[in-house]
């Protein structure tokens, strides 16, 4: 075995990204993609359609498996991992349609929600039952759904239907959370309050998200990487990106 000498000057990624290939049937959707993500960092993922971005959370969630490269997490390569020890690893990821339990409370969908055998109260069953619905409750404030914890999923609003399933993985405390088109369908003021909400969730995490409205793009991103045929075309600030003229060629000036 040999180990690595660390970089006292290289910046300590949460996540790495390098050489990531997957091929279906010899098209490459990604190709030899690399990219890094600090810690604390929101960083969005743009491009036309068809650029591969869905299936960069696909590859780094375990859903699909790369054909080449690495996808480095804290110091946990996740090529190699199931779906599930990705998960346990802490990665959440929420899909572009809501999948909450429509039939249970606001609260009902925290709770089962709530990781289960990460319990340091072992038997003594009522705390950690008050450990839960106070962390339900912090939850619920953050996504703004304090005043719904005892309404029905089903008579939310789209937007806190979104909102519960970003709950609903927070409740998991992942370090890595993916989030693809959060706000597609939501209202201007749903909007807003979402990108509120992201800039809460970033203490002690990293969020990637895949987004077409670029006004939230500019409410939100710490950096932007913009990919085009499975590749980075161009990454940096939003005024960058929104100034690069490949960029513009390609995706903006659409
Ligand atoms: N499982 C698969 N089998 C074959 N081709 C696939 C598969 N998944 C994705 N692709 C192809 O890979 C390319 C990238 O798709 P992907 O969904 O990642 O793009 P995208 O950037 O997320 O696009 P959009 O903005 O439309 O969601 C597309 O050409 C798509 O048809």
């Amino acid at each position: 075995m040999h180990t690595i000498a660390r970089d006292a000057a290289a910046p300590d990624f949460l996540l790495s990204v390098e050489g990531l290939t997957v091929s279906f049937d010899g098209f490459k959707a990604v190709n030899d993609l690399s990219f890094y993500v600090d810690k604390n960092e929101i960083r969005v993922i743009i491009g036309p359609n068809g650029a591969g971005k869905t299936t960069v959370l696909d590859l780094i969630c375990g859903r699909t498996k790369a054909t080449a490269g690495s996808i480095r997490f804290r110091d946990i390569e996740l090529t190699r991992l199931s779906e599930n020890r990705i998960v346990e690893a802490g990665v959440g990821r929420k899909f572009q349609t809501p999948s909450i339990y429509e039939d249970l409370t606001v609260f009902e969908n925290l709770e089962i929600s709530f990781p289960r055998g990460r319990s340091v109260f072992g038997a003594l069953a009522f705390r950690r039952d008050a450990a839960v619905s106070e962390r339900i409750e912090e939850i619920a404030e953050m996504i703004f759904l304090k005043d719904h914890l005892a309404e029905r999923a089903a008579f939310l609003s789209h937007g806190q239907k979104q909102w519960l399933e970003i709950g609903m993985l927070l409740i998991q405390d992942p370090e890595l959370l993916m989030l693809d088109e959060p706000v597609a369908g939501m209202s201007v003021a749903e909007r807003r309050k979402t990108a509120e909400l992201l800039h809460k969730i970033i203490v002690g995490r990293s969020v990637i998200v895949i987004e077409h409205d670029m006004k939230f793009v500019e409410d939100i991103a710490h950096r932007v990487t913009v990919l085009h045929q499975g590749k980075v075309l161009s990454e940096g600030s939003m005024e960058r990106v929104k100034n690069d003229p490949k960029v513009v060629e390609v995706y903006l000036g659409h």
